[in-house]
């Protein structure tokens, strides 16, 4: 049998617009999703039993994780908000039986999963790996040139599935223009190299829910100017049209977002947003110094149960290592 290995990246919502409701309940985007080096493990093992089995555990520990989020990990109590489902609301589970009802595979899947991309962050954790696993499965099986194939699949698994699949054409590309319910994806071949600070307030925010409390705008403001900033490298311009229309829903259900987006902005990262639904945000870095520095100084300024992390872009579909089991 034969083993598939990779490091699934998270995503930042660079620019978001939500300029209509559609009947089917989901909402038309216009977005520019960036991939940042905050990464899961993902191991897939082709097995002969026709299941899927997941294992999956944070790294470096529950403990640890816990420990920067100021929750309480002992005796192997595991907090709600770090709890990883191993059943087929794991979207990772989902992805792999999507793959072997549309390539009639016989055989299963043994996955490790490690965790490092927080939960209901609005950094597409679970989407990446949903995405990654299916280019495992594809090149175990060896459909990966099935490209049209692989995207309807995860398509079906979630709007910001197909932005981590592997694009033949464009191996490198860290950022992509997404549109429809995200998954109309053009490449974004002239992102330059861009570092953050991102930061995520220990309290995950339903994708659904904030969503649920938008009023779509009755003008919706064009990504136009956002992708010329974007393709200049001008980090000024791209501030002044940074926006995520999402921002006020999420505020709404957690206010205490205001305060984290203050520090940000206090600390110089200007421009400084929420990524996707939240509760994750984060502000540009004029260099990856900046960024180190500014984590330094808010570790002391934030009450613990804030995770801080320096970031930067990278492509968003990670290469996959093959090797016999
Ligand atoms: C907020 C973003 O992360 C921005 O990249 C995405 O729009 C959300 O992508 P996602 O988490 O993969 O979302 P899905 O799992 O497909 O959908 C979860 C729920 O979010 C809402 N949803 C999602 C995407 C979309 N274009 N419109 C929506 O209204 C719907 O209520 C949907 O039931
Ligand atoms: N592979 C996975 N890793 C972590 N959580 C997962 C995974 N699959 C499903 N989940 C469940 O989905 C919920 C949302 O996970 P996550 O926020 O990573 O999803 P996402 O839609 O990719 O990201 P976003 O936060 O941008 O919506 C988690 O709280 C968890 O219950």
């Amino acid at each position: 049998m034969t083993i598939a290995r990779t490091s699934p990246p998270a995503k930042l919502n660079l620019f978001l617009e939500i300029p209509a409701r559609r009947d089917d309940g989901y909402h038309e985007i216009d977005t520019v999703m960036a991939a940042i080096d905050w990464r899961d493990e993902l191991e897939i093992e082709s097995i002969p039993q026709p299941r899927i089995e997941l294992t999956a555990d944070w790294l470096p520990s529950v403990e640890s994780v816990a420990g920067e989020l100021g929750l309480d990990a002992g005796q192997g109590r595991v907090p709600e908000l770090l709890r990883i489902p191993t059943d087929d609301s794991n979207l990772v589970v989902r992805a792999l039986a999507a793959f072997r009802t549309q390539f009639g595979v016989q055989t299963g899947f043994r996955v490790r999963l490690g965790k490092r991309i927080p939960a209901g962050a609005g950094m597409g954790g679970a989407s990446s790996d949903a995405a990654h696993a299916i280019d495992c499965a594809a090149q175990i099986h060896q459909f990966d040139n099935e490209t049209k194939v692989l995207h309807g699949i995860a398509s079906s698994i979630g709007s910001d599935v197909p932005f981590f699949l592997a694009d033949r054409d464009c191996q490198s590309v860290m950022a992509a223009h997404a549109t429809g319910r995200g998954e109309l994806l053009s490449p974004l071949g002239d992102c330059p190299s861009i570092h953050f600070v991102v930061a995520y307030p220990s309290r995950s925010l339903s994708t659904a829910g904030v969503y649920a409390q938008l009023k779509v705008p009755e003008r919706a403001v064009s990504s136009t100017s956002f992708l010329q900033a974007l393709g200049r490298g001008d980090r000024e311009r791209m501030g002044q049209a940074m926006m995520n229309r999402l921002t006020g829903p999420a505020l709404k259900i957690l206010p205490q977002l205001n305060e984290l987006l203050e520090s940000l902005w206090q600390c110089g990262l200007q421009p400084c947003q929420l990524t996707g639904s939240g509760s994750a945000c984060f502000g540009i870095a004029k260099d990856v110094e900046q960024a180190k520095e500014i984590v330094k100084r808010l570790e002391t300024e934030l009450q613990p149960g804030v995770l801080l992390r320096v970031a930067q872009t990278v492509p968003a579909a990670t290469p996959i290592e093959i090797e016999p089991s």
